[in-house]
């Protein structure tokens, strides 16, 4: 975890702004691995333990190691100790999708590891119809939109504001062109 060659992105950035969108990108281009977290949120349509996230109870969350957890739009959801060991010994460069307070624990965590992509969008309103179109449930999505987490996420906090790379993502052939920009400023 030391070793100086290595490389963590983080993606961060308010939900439905495209962060699982990039994480699978820069797995199929670039080879970034992703560490999958888990979750008490049951799973959406498409979702797979395993896949997408370890699907957990409130009892088996807890039955983990975390470098940090968060409830959020009330579930819990933490990246386990496990998973970033093992990801970081198998590849140089590994990425989480975390939401801003976990991207904050891990830049006080592994300042000398970190990259952080933060993700916006012009139209906050863009963000409900993507979720939609994802599939999220009527009842799901409202409590999300209304919760302190999405509203704190769509601001960057002091601490990110001079640590992240932001991406506007609403436009993807110019987000991936961005990615791969990035991409080459990270790669040693
Ligand atoms: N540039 C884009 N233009 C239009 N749609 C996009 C773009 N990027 C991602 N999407 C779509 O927006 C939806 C939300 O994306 P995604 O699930 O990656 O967001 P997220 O930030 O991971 O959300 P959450 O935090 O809620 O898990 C998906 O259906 C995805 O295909
Ligand atoms: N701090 C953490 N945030 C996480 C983790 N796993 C996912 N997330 C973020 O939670 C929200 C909601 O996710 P969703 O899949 O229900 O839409 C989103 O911002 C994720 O990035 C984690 O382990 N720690």
């Amino acid at each position: 975890m030391t070793e100086n060659h290595k490389r963590l992105i983080i993606i961060t950035g308010a939900a439905g702004t495209g962060k699982t969108t990039v994480s699978q990108y820069l797995h199929q281009h670039f080879g970034v691995c992703r560490v999958l977290t888990h979750t008490t949120r049951p799973p959406r349509q498409n979702e797979r333990n395993g896949k997408d996230y370890y699907f957990e109870t409130e009892a088996s969350f807890f039955e983990n190691h975390f470098v940090e957890y968060v409830r959020y739009s009330g579930h819990l959801y933490g990246s386990s100790e496990e998973g970033l060991k093992r990801a970081l010994a198998e590849h140089d460069q590994a990425c989480l999708v975390l939401d801003t307070k976990g991207a904050e624990s891990y830049l006080r965590r592994f300042p000398e590891l970190m990259q952080i992509l933060y993700l916006t969008v012009p139209d906050n309103k863009e963000l409900r119809t993507r979720m939609q179109a994802r599939g999220d449930s009527a009842t799901a999505l409202q409590q999300r939109l209304e919760s302190k987490e999405y509203i704190r996420d769509l601001k960057l906090s002091q601490m990110l504001r001079s640590k992240v790379t932001v991406l506007i993502n609403d436009d993807w052939a110019v987000t991936k062109t961005k990615l791969a920009q990035f991409m080459a400023t990270i790669t040693v």
